[in-house]
């Protein structure tokens, strides 16, 4: 299949565009590289450098790559940075989603895949949170998610579209000793971690030590982003019978403390830790139920342990502690 890869420069994207050029697709990569790097496209992907606020642009690129199904990274990502910029999440991420999925429907792509959030459930009401949970979005960024999940729910009742919507609890892991995540600035709990351990950090901040948690610090369900690409590939395959929404996580939660304990183990090295004020938007617990796509999907995830998750990130960061600076 020609797969159209929004965001394939960026940590998930990037994952996914690789796996799917392994297993014999073609891709097209379109990416504006704010976050995303060149070097981390593969090789055998075409690649657009542009912006999904350019609705030209969109057009021209379907038009020229003519894919047969979109898979939608690219994004502001941020649940904190949303509480304190609500419009980059209300206004351009859904400004931008409309855009791909206006042209998409002009140019009868009928297939969309969606980056989803574990962020859609806000403080959900049940623990593991299975996909009938209710949705009340803990952010400005959830709810721009939702935003567009709904959007496609429509596009499938008036045009035809089939999508998915994956619901990614908190992507992590590297997918290989050259790929990893590198963002800057960097926020999220596991490479800031690893950055304290190389030394590029003097201190491990942890926001809110308060939380109703069995050691008052958030709880969050990792999931490798390897695992995450082989769900994509699946929920590509499945389209054909129709769309459908899932949760995806390994169903088990660490804390931030366990999260930093087991990054001491993994990498021998100190990392001091401090406890700071919670962060705007977190909710304490997340945890996915993913029995849905493992039933119908047969989805098994294969790096489910966090110590293999921090392992792999820890040897990408290791070996390039400066990121995709200087990887062709
Ligand atoms: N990382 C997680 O834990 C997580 C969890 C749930 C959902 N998600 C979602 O998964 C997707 C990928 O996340 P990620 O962690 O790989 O983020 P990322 O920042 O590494 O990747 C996003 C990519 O999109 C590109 N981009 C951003 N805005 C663009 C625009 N207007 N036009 C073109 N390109 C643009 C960036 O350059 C970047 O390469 C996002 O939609 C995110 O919301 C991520
Ligand atoms: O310096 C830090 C960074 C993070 N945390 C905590 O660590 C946990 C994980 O945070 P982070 O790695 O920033 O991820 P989340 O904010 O949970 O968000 C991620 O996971 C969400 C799904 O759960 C996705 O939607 C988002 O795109 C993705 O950034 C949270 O409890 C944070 O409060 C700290 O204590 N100190």
């Amino acid at each position: 299949m020609r797969v159209l890869v929004t965001g394939g420069a960026g940590y998930i994207g990037s994952t996914v565009a690789r796996q799917l050029v392994e297993t014999g697709d073609d891709v097209i990569v379109l990416d504006n590289l704010s976050q995303g790097h060149r070097a981390a496209v593969p090789d055998d992907a075409a690649f657009v450098h542009g912006d999904l606020n350019d609705r030209g642009l969109i057009d021209r690129t379907l038009a020229e790559h003519r894919p047969e199904a979109i898979m939608h990274f690219a994004s502001h990502t941020l649940v904190g940075e949303s509480m304190e910029e609500p419009f980059l999440y209300l206004d351009e991420n859904v400004r931008c989603g409309m855009n791909l999925m206006k042209s998409a429907v002009e140019h009868d792509v009928d297939r969309f895949i969606l980056s989803s959030t574990a962020n859609l459930f806000g403080t959900p009401e049940r623990i593991p949170i299975d996909e009938d949970v209710t949705v009340d979005p803990g952010s400005p960024y959830g709810e721009s998610k939702f935003i567009l999940e709904r959007t496609l729910h429509w596009l499938d009742e008036t045009e035809d579209l089939s999508y998915a919507a994956l619901r990614y609890f908190n992507a992590a892991g590297a997918a290989g000793p050259n790929q990893g995540e590198d963002h800057a600035p960097e926020t999220h709990l596991i490479p800031i971690v690893l950055e304290v351990a190389l030394g590029q950090r003097d201190k491990i901040v942890i926001f809110g030590d308060d939380y109703d948690t069995p050691d008052g610090t958030c709880v969050r369900d990792y999931v490798h982003v390897l695992d995450l690409a082989q769900a994509h590939v699946l929920a590509l395959n499945a389209l054909d019978d129709g769309s459908r929404v899932y949760n995806l996580g390994n169903g088990k939660g660490y804390s931030v403390r366990e999260v930093i304990e087991t990054a001491r183990r993994v990498t021998g090295h100190e990392i001091p830790a401090e406890e700071g004020a919670p962060r705007p938007g977190d909710p304490p617990v997340l945890i996915a139920s993913s029995d849905k796509i493992r039933e119908e999907l047969g989805w098994a995830p294969e790096h489910s342990a966090l110590d293999d998750i921090i392992g792999s990130a820890w040897e990408w960061h290791r070996r390039h502690p400066n990121g995709y600076d200087g990887l062709q």
